[in-house]
């Protein structure tokens, strides 16, 4: 009866992967990640009338077991925060990439998801309105690249990007968007403009460097953002997530769309959204190995896959 409930709570959220593994697994292991469910979710259980009474250290700690236990998801292994650091500078050391390279195709991936998750065909305007959301790091360089890519898509971006770093590539990556007269908004609309005016947010704001609580003016954005019934669409993590960890406070973003980028990162496995693809196809052989990536293929010459 109880787990049969929590099956069916799981069946009705869409939280596909957890079910999966309730309907395979020891009661141990179902009681788990049961727990890790509540704990990704502060709202009561609706249609239910389960209540779990167990304190933040439990849940956070069957949190991280299930991250630890379950970090080759089929064949596929995750990169935790530290990998992905160390994982992004082999590819600027040993392979010799540049961050524009790898920036101009992350950016690319991203404007290919957004157009296959979005159709104009189903949105029903000839031309998505699009809100990318820009953070100060790469992330956000990721989301300069992505709303040229989407312009030349025949989508209509409009970008917020209120912490500007004072580095060239994204002072160029700006000018690029001016000259192509994508409108850089001064403020961020409200929850209800934002839904009335866009088809998708795109999540730019924070990728696999983002550590901590979130800090300002950021906060006061993602507070907006997660009023929005607008569908996101994140970029590499979803901005609010800790990189391994996920939300389990419930105060990130919840985005319907996921773009990883080289590898997912460990969070991604709690990702619920209905589209998940992987992006960035530059990543060697060899590197790959090194990190016993089990990464799937690409189809034909897509820049994207959907996991
Ligand atoms: N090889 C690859 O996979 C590539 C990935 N790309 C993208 O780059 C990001 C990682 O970029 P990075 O600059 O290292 O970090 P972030 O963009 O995640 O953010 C850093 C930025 O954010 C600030 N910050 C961190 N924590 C907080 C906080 N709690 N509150 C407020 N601000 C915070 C920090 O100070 C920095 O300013 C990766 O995810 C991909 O999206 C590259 O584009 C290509 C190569
Ligand atoms: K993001």
């Amino acid at each position: 009866m109880f787990l049969a409930s929590v099956r069916n709570y799981f069946s009705l959220t869409g939280r596909r992967l957890i079910a999966r593994r309730l309907s395979s697994s020891r009661i141990g292991t179902s009681f788990r990640l049961f727990l890790l469910a509540v704990s990704c979710h502060s709202q009561p259980l609706s249609g239910t009338t389960l209540r779990v009474s167990a304190n933040n250290r439990t849940l956070i700690e069957a949190h991280r077991r299930l991250m630890t236990d379950s970090g080759s998801e089929r064949g596929r292994r995750y990169l935790g925060q530290e990998e992905a650091r160390e994982f992004d500078n082999s590819l600027f050391n040993d392979y010799k990439f540049s961050i524009d390279q790898l920036m101009e195709v992350a950016g690319l991936c991203v404007a290919q998801a957004v157009v296959r998750s979005y159709p104009a065909s189903e949105v029903g305007v000839a031309s998505p309105r699009v809100l990318v959301v820009c953070g100060p790091g790469n992330n956000g360089g990721d989301g300069l690249v992505a709303a040229r890519h989407l312009l030349f898509m025949g989508y209509d971006p409009e970008i917020y990007y209120p912490k500007r770093t004072p580095k060239d590539i994204y002072k160029i990556l700006v000018a690029q968007c001016e000259k192509l007269n994508v409108r850089f908004l001064t403020e961020l609309p409200s929850a209800p403009d934002i839904d009335r005016d866009y088809h998708v947010i795109v999540d730019a704001i924070f990728g696999f460097s983002f550590k901590g609580a979130v800090r300002s003016p950021f906060d006061t954005v993602l507070a907006t953002l997660v009023q929005c019934s607008t569908p996101i669409a994140s970029v590499d993590v979803p901005s609010g997530w800790d990189v391994e960890n996920g939300d389990p406070n419930g105060t990130g973003l919840k985005p319907d769309t996921l773009v990883s980028l080289t590898a997912p990162k460990t969070c991604s496995q709690l990702f619920t959204g209905r589209h998940h693809y992987l992006g960035l196809r530059m990543v060697p052989r060899e590197l790959a190995s090194q990190y016993k990536l089990d990464l799937p293929p690409y189809p034909g010459t897509d820049q994207i896959v959907r996991l």
